[in-house]
């Protein structure tokens, strides 16, 4: 990114999308195993990796080519991190990525690169990222530790049961102006939260369809 402004945050869908990761140190293990948690398929290219690139390439997960990086393996991805611990390495993948219209991170010279990568907390449907735009990737870490304590493992109940019925009420409810009221006084009843707190999961789903009686 260049010139100051703000980044666009989006929510990307990775299942089956080519990414080639440079380097496979201790970065671009973490990168990795994030993109391989979202469906991506992976190429390594790192004349040196961790033991769990190894397991990874034994379980068949990623490919590895076991060479110094070369502008030709750019065709192995759409999507492309510059993970490498040498600087003019990570600015040439960036410049060359550029070149053909690509997608790049520069784990190092961020600026470099075309996207970061905030840090996250997923509960359920509920996906939360955090990012200080390069400025501070440790206040980053923290705020994302603050956030995974205030929304806890219950909101994947309850994103759940959200979900379930606002498909219900896209189903059944024809009225715009009422779908709105009662998608958001669903979201809004603290009792439904409450309860699944409290392990009353049923109660809470009853509380939340009688809200279509109203
Ligand atoms: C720009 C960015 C590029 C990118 O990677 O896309 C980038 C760049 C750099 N990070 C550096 C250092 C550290 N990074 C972390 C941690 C994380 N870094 C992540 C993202 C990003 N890091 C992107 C911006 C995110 C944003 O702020 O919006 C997280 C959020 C996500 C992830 O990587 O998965 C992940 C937390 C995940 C979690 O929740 O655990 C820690 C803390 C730790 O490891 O404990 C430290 C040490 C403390 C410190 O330096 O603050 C250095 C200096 C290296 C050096 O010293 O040489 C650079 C290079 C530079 O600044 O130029
Ligand atoms: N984005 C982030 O969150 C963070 C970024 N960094 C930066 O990320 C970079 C990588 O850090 P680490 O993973 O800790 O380094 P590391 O030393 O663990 O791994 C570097 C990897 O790059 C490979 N490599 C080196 N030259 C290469 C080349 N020409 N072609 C292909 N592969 C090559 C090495 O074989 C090794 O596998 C550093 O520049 C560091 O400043 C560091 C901490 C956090």
């Amino acid at each position: 990114m260049e010139g100051g402004m703000p980044y666009y945050a989006v929510m990307l869908d990775m299942t089956d999308k080519h990414c080639l990761i440079v380097g496979a140190g201790a970065v671009s293990e973490r990168k990795t195993q994030q993109l391989l948690n979202c469906g991506a398929k992976i190429t390594v290219v790192s004349p040196t990796t961790t033991e769990r690139f190894e397991h990874w390439l034994e379980s068949r997960q990623i490919t590895i080519r076991r060479k110094r990086y070369s502008a030709d393996d750019l065709q192995a991805g759409m999507i492309v991190f510059a993970c490498t611990n040498d600087k003019a390495v990570n600015s040439q993948i960036c410049a060359d990525a550029k070149q053909k219209g690509l997608w790049v991170n520069a784990a190092d010279q961020f600026e470099q690169g075309d996207f970061i990568v905030p840090a996250q907390v997923l509960r359920g449907k509920l996906h939360m990222a955090v990012s200080t735009a390069g400025a501070s990737p440790a206040l980053t870490k923290r705020v994302a530790a603050e956030i995974q304590e205030r929304y806890g493992i219950e909101y994947e109940a309850y994103t759940h049961l959200l979900h379930e019925f606002r498909e219900t009420v896209l189903l059944q409810v024809t009225d715009a102006k009422r779908r709105q009221k009662l998608l958001k006084k669903a979201a809004e009843d603290h009792r439904l939260l409450d309860w699944i707190r409290a392990d009353r999961r049923e109660e809470a789903r009853k509380l939340c369809f009688s809200f279509l009686q109203d």
